[in-house]
């Protein structure tokens, strides 16, 4: 056994109950291992040991009071994962799925997406198994008020700097600084996704849908190819899935078909993005509100209830933005006998191991979301930078790094995938330049 396969068994036989945890892990040490034998130092350090155990864990108990007077908790969870190479940064989910082992997940993969930014940033994650979907504002307001009185021991501008995730949009965002705010009297950069009114950066709300055709288009680029006449296919209708449709679109390509967790729209001519802006963003409506939006006349889309399905449609790009695991081994299989040549994830692990091993196998370039959706943090960082030196930045200029950001995370993984003997396997690449740069930062740290 090698050192690395040791450190997982102990870490699976640890991790029993974390089925998410220990798939992320599992795929990230296996692609590590040829590090070890070239730094037999980083073994001796115990360094595995310690970057696969979290600095720190908080879960705590959420009471808010519902529109009815009745008093509902929730569990409120935040990982502080690894602090080498900046304060900790990654985003809160709310929803009803969320639990230790899908934070410990997020957070571990985000040590090494941050990483892959180039900004010094650090790794965390956190969240509630309160889902925002069916409540109201008010209620909405008095969880995260809740959940930040509790957070705010934990956080701070140079400690940790949370963010939005599924179910944590502007609304959420707002109401979570908002309680801060009120609380330290310290109109502190300590939470990005900020209203623009309130020290937010333009372009985050693009920045990881933009950011994950950034990087798409460089992999293009590479190959002589763009997007210009593609078909894609965008699973999700929510923040990531809305803005890489909206700059697919912008580049030539022809969005096809996008879903919610009740099924999918699919339309041979196009899907109009303005119409999903004003449903989702909006009114927080489902997916099957856009064909409301035609007259009978005018209807060429369709409604297919069942999400997992929009798989099964013909494309050249995929681009999976929904959640994790939604995207299987079948529906790999489906892709590849319909000739998709390029799958760039824009969510966190929306492919399972299976499914990743099937694209690569069939040679379809396959971006994994490490690298593919660090356009959101990358940017979060662009608004710490502005916050902290008290500059607002114009779209042009905050794009325009944004995409410098991408295409440099496109090259950086394509060398260390080429310069380990695994050319074109962008899944090691990306997590063998992202923990190089945290496992030096953590040797000349010392053992802490
Ligand atoms: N927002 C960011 O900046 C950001 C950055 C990096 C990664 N991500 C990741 O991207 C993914 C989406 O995040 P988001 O911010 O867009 O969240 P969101 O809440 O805005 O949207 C999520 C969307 O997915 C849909 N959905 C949920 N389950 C589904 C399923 N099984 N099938 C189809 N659709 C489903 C929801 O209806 C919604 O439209 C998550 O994995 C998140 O961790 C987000």
């Amino acid at each position: 056994m090698s050192y690395v396969s040791d450190v997982l068994e102990d870490l699976k036989k640890k991790s029993e109950n974390q089925p998410e945890f220990i798939q992320a892990a599992t795929e990230i040490l296996e692609s590590i291992e040829p590090v070890f034998e070239k730094h037999p130092e980083y073994q001796k350090a115990g360094l595995l040991e310690r970057y696969v155990e979290p600095e720190r864990i908080v879960i705590f108990r959420v009471p808010w009071i519902d529109d009815e007077g009745k008093v509902r908790v929730n569990k409120g969870y935040r990982i502080q994962f690894n602090s080498a190479i900046g304060p900790y940064k990654g985003g809160l989910r709310f929803h009803e799925s969320v639990n230790l082992s899908i934070i410990k997940f997020l957070g571990f993969e985000q040590i090494l997406k941050n990483s892959l930014t180039g900004m010094n940033i650090g790794g965390g994650k956190g969240g509630s198994d309160f889902n925002p979907k069916g409540k109201s504002d008010n209620e909405i307001m008095r969880f995260c008020q809740s959940f930040m009185t509790e957070l705010y021991n934990y956080i701070g501008p140079d400690t940790d700097v949370p963010a939005g995730d599924i179910g944590v949009g502007s609304r959420e965002v707002g109401f979570l600084f908002g309680q801060y705010n009120r609380i330290s009297n310290e109109h502190h950069c300590v939470l990005t996704g900020s209203g623009l009114e309130y020290g937010g950066s333009l372009v985050r709300t693009e920045a990881t849908g933009y950011g994950l055709v950034y990087i798409t288009e460089e992999a293009l680029k590479q190959r002589n190819d763009s997007f210009q006449g593609k078909t894609v296919v965008v699973s999700g209708s929510g923040n990531v899935a809305i803005y890489a449709a909206e700059k697919a679109i912008m580049l030539g390509a022809k969005v096809i078909a996008m879903s919610d967790s009740s099924g999918y729209i699919y339309d041979e001519n196009g899907i109009q993005i303005p119409f999903i802006k004003e449903i989702k963003e909006i009114n927080y409506g489902r997916i099957s509100e856009y064909l409301d939006y035609f007259d009978d006349e005018n209807l060429t889309a369709k409604f297919v209830e069942g999400s997992n399905n929009i798989w099964d449609l013909k494309c050249d790009i995929a681009f999976p933005c929904a959640t994790q695991n939604e995207l299987d081994g079948d529906s790999a299989r489906k892709l590849v006998s319909n000739n998709v040549k390029y799958l760039s994830e824009g969510a966190n692990m929306p492919c399972t191991l299976e499914a990743t091993e099937i694209l690569q196998k069939a040679g379809v370039v396959y971006l994994p979301g490490k690298a593919a959706n660090a356009g959101g943090v990358a940017t979060s960082a662009l608004e710490m930078a502005q916050r902290s030196s008290k500059l607002c930045w114009s779209f042009e200029e905050v794009d325009s790094r944004l995409k410098a950001i991408m295409v440099n995370i496109y090259h950086c993984i394509d060398q260390a995938a080429k310069e380990y003997g695994f050319e074109e396997n962008y899944v090691i690449g990306s997590n063998i330049a992202g923990f190089i740069k945290v496992a030096n930062a953590m040797m000349a740290q010392g053992v802490v």
